[in-house]
């Protein structure tokens, strides 16, 4: 069976933590692909500032370079609510013949139980887990079905969000080597958050 990783996200905008996160995440379970996903509605926080076209070209300028790293539409698509678990089931459907590894951060990993439809989910997929400053990862209060569901990844603590770079935008303050450069260049572009060359 051919090992996917998806990395799931609001990409508001993409940053090198999502990338670190999932070259780590590849690396450590010789994943042969990661598939970069912007939510359209994320289930559990306040909805992306820019459109789901502009997140989803800033994901697709930032995955280009690695042959292994792609940006996929499918929950654009569909509109929404983005709950993995009906992602997950279409994915599946689509690709019987592919493992899904679904890459998160420390602070997903404590929220899991709260996700829409986890026991089941638990039983689709694996997830892969990494620790991300200001969150510290406690799957020891995690029921045990999550807890066997989680793999751990080891990747260079990056204390940057997408939250940090929209706040500093509109402070006035640089996001510059925060993003990569074509990320840089697009939100310069087209304006995005305010930002000002
Ligand atoms: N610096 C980081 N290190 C490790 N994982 C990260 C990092 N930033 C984001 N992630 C993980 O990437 C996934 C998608 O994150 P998301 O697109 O919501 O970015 P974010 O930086 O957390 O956004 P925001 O600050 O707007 O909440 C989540 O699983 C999150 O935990
Ligand atoms: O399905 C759920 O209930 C659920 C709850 C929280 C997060 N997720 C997914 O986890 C990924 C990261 O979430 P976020 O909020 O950090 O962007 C993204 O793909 C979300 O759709 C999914």
């Amino acid at each position: 069976m051919k090992k996917v990783g998806i990395m799931g996200g609001a990409f508001d905008p993409i940053h090198l933590g999502h990338l670190l996160a999932a070259e780590a995440a590849r690396e450590q379970y010789q994943l042969e692909e990661v598939w970069f996903m912007p939510s359209h509605i994320p289930p559990h926080k306040h909805q992306a500032g820019v459109s789901g076209q502009q997140r989803l070209e800033m994901v697709a300028a930032a995955t280009d370079q690695h042959p292994a790293f792609k940006a996929i539409d499918i929950e654009l698509q569909r509109g929404g609510v983005s709950y993995t678990i009906n992602t997950v089931k279409e994915l599946r459907k689509q690709y019987p013949d592919v493992d899904l590894y679904f890459i998160i951060g420390a602070d997903m990993v404590n929220y899991l139980p709260k996700w829409e439809g986890i026991e089941e989910l638990t039983t689709l997929l694996k997830f892969i887990g990494l620790q991300r400053p200001g969150s510290f990862m406690e799957l020891d209060l995690l029921p045990t079905s999550i807890q066997e569901a989680v793999n751990l990844a080891e990747m260079p603590l990056v204390d940057i969000s997408s939250s940090l770079i929209r706040r500093r935008i509109s402070g006035g303050l640089s996001v510059r080597y925060m993003v990569p450069e074509v990320v840089y260049e697009y939100m310069i572009r087209s304006g995005l958050y305010g930002i000002q060359p």
